[in-house]
């Protein structure tokens, strides 16, 4: 009779290993004999157990664990059950240990630890529950961090009087753009205090220049979010004249493929701000070297997705109803976007690029300055690809934006100069932006963007941006065009 758990037993032994070997088919060789001499250990003593057992007449044990009976069988089962004991512990204890680390592993390869455990989490703004998205603090912070900097730029943007400066590269700079790097930096610093940061600008035009930098404070100061709680979660007003140079300071980092780094670019397109056109507030969080957080906030797109590309083109009424739009992304939970606020984060959209059958359909974004991408080059592939309609000019990655909600299709930056290096603050939000709503960036050769070489794309050469089904098409076309150039 007791022989019924004999099978039971080594039934369960041979179960056991078989799992065992099938859930840790994907573990180093090593790791894996180790697990599977585990098994056969539990195996041996299973049957052990079983034989234990068989010493003891079946019909006293109806129930698992049975209890021994007669005073002769009762030392016998202790001796053995703790003899048993004894052979098993050290492998059972070397398999559990060896599974936690490995769930240890596995789990830090999914979400790296936050580097600042001492900061509460802000209250989410939004009616979509992020609970168990990976990096919602940093979105939440990038979201209102870059919703409260708008808010600066558009006084900046409706105002004749600007503050530019033209930089070592003749390209201009504005108050809006010191004002609007300090106060996303103060707040970056705020929530994530040992994170890096590349940022387009540096103080010293404004440590040099008083008269510069009161227009800046004056602007830094007087700019908040009308929500409260929004307005502390990212650390409120900047205290002082020196702090706020500090934090435009704050943007030195030169970027790397190790750790957390923000790239910051606070005003893109700053031409186009300037001609009272697209422009964009941007902020993206790296991952070693990879784009995993991407925000980007554009007070003159409207909100509406289906008004035309160009409706606020050239129109610098900052009054206008329907403008402004804040989209935002983490890498593996999608892409939303959402009406800019002067407080609380008005609640996202999901958004996905358009679903495109017949690639000549497509609409195609460009730079509005031929010298930022090649007109000529950009055209001569559209054509190729069949694609009628004009192109939509639009400065700043207000492009980005676009076309991953699906308002217009590719974007197409075909290099004009040999020698420029595109800058990681001009594209890292808006590749996050792009993929996540299932879209694909790399250069124009086909290569990815590699972000974690410095302040630069230094790798690589043009951007090129589309839904991934078309995308490979796109990018054929594209070197092909490029090639006959060479
Ligand atoms: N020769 C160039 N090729 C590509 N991009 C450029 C070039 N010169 C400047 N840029 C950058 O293009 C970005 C604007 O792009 P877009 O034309 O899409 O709006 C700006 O950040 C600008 O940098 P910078 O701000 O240093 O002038
Ligand atoms: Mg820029």
């Amino acid at each position: 009779m007791s022989s019924v758990y004999v099978p039971t037993a080594v039934h369960t032994g041979d179960k056991l290993k078989r799992a065992l070997k099938r859930t840790l088919d994907d573990t180093p060789r090593q790791n894996h004999q180790t697990t599977i001499d585990g098994g056969r250990r539990m195996f041996v003593f299973a049957r052990l157990v079983a034989y234990v057992h068989s010493l003891v007449p079946a019909p006293l044990y109806p129930a698992f664990p049975p209890m021994p009976p007669s005073s002769l069988q009762l030392p016998i089962y202790l001796l053995l059950s703790l003899l048993i004991l004894a052979i098993s512990f050290i492998p059972i204890s070397t398999l559990l240990s060896r599974s936690f680390s490995r769930l240890s592993q596995i789990s830090s390869h999914l979400r790296p630890a936050p580097a600042f455990p001492s900061c509460t989490a802000p209250p989410l703004a939004t009616n979509r529950t992020f609970s168990t998205m990976a990096y919602e603090k940093e979105l939440h912070t990038a979201l209102l961090a870059v919703q409260r900097a708008t808010l600066l730029t558009k006084s900046v943007f409706s105002s004749h009087s600007k503050g530019t400066l033209s930089k070592s590269d003749s390209s201009p700079v504005t108050i809006g753009d010191f004002g609007a790097q300090a106060l996303i930096i103060a707040s970056i610093k705020h929530v994530f205090p040992d994170d890096e940061v590349v940022g387009e600008e540096d103080a010293d035009d404004l440590r040099s220049n008083s008269s510069l930098r009161d227009l800046v404070w004056d602007l830094v100061q007087s700019t908040k979010l009308e929500d409260s709680d929004a307005e502390t979660a990212i650390g409120g007003p900047v205290a002082t004249v020196e702090g706020m140079l500090d934090a435009i300071d704050g943007g030195r980092s030169r970027g790397g493929r190790e750790g957390r780094i923000w790239a910051l670019d606070p005003i893109d397109g700053t031409k186009g701000f300037l001609r009272g056109g697209q422009y964009a507030v941007c902020l993206a969080l790296m991952v070693d070297g990879i784009p995993t957080v991407g925000v980007i906030g554009c007070p003159n797109l409207p909100v509406d997705d289906t008004a035309p590309l160009d409706s606020f083109i050239g129109t610098d009424a900052d009054d206008k109803e329907g403008k402004g739009v804040l989209f935002g992304a983490v890498k593996g939970e999608g892409s939303t976007s959402r009406p800019l606020s002067n407080g609380a984060l008005q609640p996202p959209t999901p958004i996905k690029m358009k679903p495109l059958e017949d690639i000549s359909q497509a609409t195609f974004c460009e730079s509005v300055e031929a010298g930022h991408s090649s007109h000529g080059d950009n055209a001569a592939i559209a054509s190729k690809l069949g694609i009628t309609k004009p192109s939509v000019r639009m400065d700043s990655q207000a492009k980005y934006g676009s076309i991953a909600r699906g308002a217009g299709d590719l974007y197409l930056r075909l290099p004009v100069s040999k020698t420029y290096e595109e800058k990681i603050w001009d594209h890292a939000a808006g590749v996050v932006i792009v993929q996540e709503a299932g879209g694909k960036v790399t250069d124009a050769w086909g290569k990815p963007l590699d972000f974690g070489i410095g302040r630069t794309l230094k790798e690589n050469k043009g951007v090129v941006a589309a839904p991934n089904a078309i995308f490979p098409r796109v990018i054929d076309v594209v070197k092909e065009v490029l090639s006959a150039k060479q």
